[in-house]
């Protein structure tokens, strides 16, 4: 009986659940990365109230957006793709931190 080339080939279905299991370790830590991330910013947050510096620092998220745009030209991935997620992790970033300036330090001690 002929055989196909295609018989020493793992089946499409292991392969597929191989593959979705790579895809569910990088997923635990892209969560992981965005939980630390928002982690530290929440600090920045604390530390923009208690210092009064404004939350929006336009400067600095041309720096981070530009950042993201030059990693995904030099890792063949699309620049506009990269920086619209940066867009929406920043955002987050941005309501969190303004819902701690707009808490007062002292909120927890009042009655
Ligand atoms: C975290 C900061 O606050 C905001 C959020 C940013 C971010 O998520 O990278 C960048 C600029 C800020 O307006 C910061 O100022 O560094």
């Amino acid at each position: 009986m002929l055989r196909s080339v295609h018989d020493d080939e793992v089946d499409p279905s292991d392969r597929l659940a191989a593959l979705r299991g790579e895809l569910d370790r990088i997923d635990a830590g892209l969560r992981d990365a965005l939980r630390d991330r928002l982690r530290v910013c929440e600090e920045v947050g604390r530390l923009k109230r208690d210092h009064d510096i404004p939350v929006m620092q336009p400067a600095r998220v041309d720096q981070v957006t530009r950042g993201a745009r030059e990693y995904a030209e030099r890792n063949e991935l699309d620049p506009d793709y990269l920086e619209a997620v940066y867009r929406l992790i920043i955002a987050e970033t941005c309501r969190v931190e303004d819902l701690l300036v707009a808490e007062r330090p002292d909120d927890s001690t009042r009655s």
